[in-house]
């Protein structure tokens, strides 16, 4: 069996105020694969994710990063944790007032690497998620959303993460660059081998990337499944989500391609 890169067991989260948002969660994710998480606004895809890299303590239960618990892990080894958890986010988190090469090279510059290496490092993440080599000197307001979001998935891939967040990475984007950067990030991750948990709202996008889809509600996994099964899926709340959610899908050869309401 392929080794367990990410693990929830049992995982629950009640907020200060008493508010249960993640229920008894219990996931794996196999090395090297995609994991997608879907569901509908505050069913708690986020928090889940930001559990992998201690953002979040759950109140009950263990998330396991290649075996270790994160819960247990002091400032120390959250430091070393996060190092090798690449973390991507629709707002980029770039900053502002560093340049492209900056902010790729800053967890190399942390990692203590020579400075003429890191220069050739950033060079080389610009060139993986295809951005020219011209841009390293610009500062993020220099760019456009799809180019940000490429430079931030630079920076995230520098420090040669095993498992790598995304979170609504493309949400801002508009359909043709998403689908560009979906094209460009199906290969990459593979090639990679990077471990990879993906927040989205978009079905299209976690079939295209995802090995797995897991489907949440309020809290509680209601699916867990192959990607490939999601469409003929006959779990209930997975064909409630692709109604909801679906108002065009190719059925086949022949398919009129026409625009139907869900149903
Ligand atoms: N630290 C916190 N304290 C209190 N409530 C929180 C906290 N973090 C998240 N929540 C609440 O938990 C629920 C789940 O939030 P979360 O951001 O995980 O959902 P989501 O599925 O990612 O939503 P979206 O798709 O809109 O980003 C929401 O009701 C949110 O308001």
């Amino acid at each position: 069996m392929a080794a367990r890169e990410v693990e929830f067991a049992q995982v629950s989260f009640t907020a200060p105020g008493g508010h249960c948002i993640l229920r008894e969660i219990s996931l794996r994710a196999a090395a090297g694969t995609t994991t997608a998480l879907l569901g509908r606004s505050g069913s708690g895809k986020t928090t889940l994710l930001r559990a992998v890299n201690g953002l979040v303590r759950p109140t009950a239960g263990r998330v396991l990063v290649r075996g270790r618990d994160v819960a247990a892990m002091d400032g120390k080894a959250l430091v070393s944790l996060r190092r090798g958890v690449g973390y991507v986010i629709q707002e980029t988190g770039l900053f502002p007032h560093m340049t492209l090469a900056r902010n790729v090279g800053i967890s190399l510059d942390l990692a203590g690497t020579d400075k003429g290496e890191a220069a050739a490092l950033c060079l080389e993440m610009l060139a993986l998620v295809e951005l020219d080599a011209s841009m390293a000197t610009r500062y993020p307001w220099q760019l456009s959303g799809g180019q940000r979001q490429r430079a931030g998935l630079a920076r995230a891939l520098a420090a040669e993460p095993s498992v790598l967040l995304m979170d609504e990475p493309f949400g801002a984007l508009d359909p043709i660059t998403r689908a560009e950067m979906q094209t460009m990030l199906r290969p990459l991750l593979k090639r990679l081998g990077v471990t990879t948990i993906l927040v989205t709202h978009d079905l299209d996008e976690a079939l295209y990337l995802a090995d797995r889809v897991v489907l949440l509600e309020q809290g509680s996994v209601v699916a867990e499944m192959a990607a490939d099964e999601v469409l003929a899926s006959a779990n209930p709340a997975m064909q409630a989500y692709v109604a909801a959610t679906t108002r065009v899908r190719d059925t086949g050869p022949g398919a009129p391609g026409i625009l139907r309401e869900p149903a």
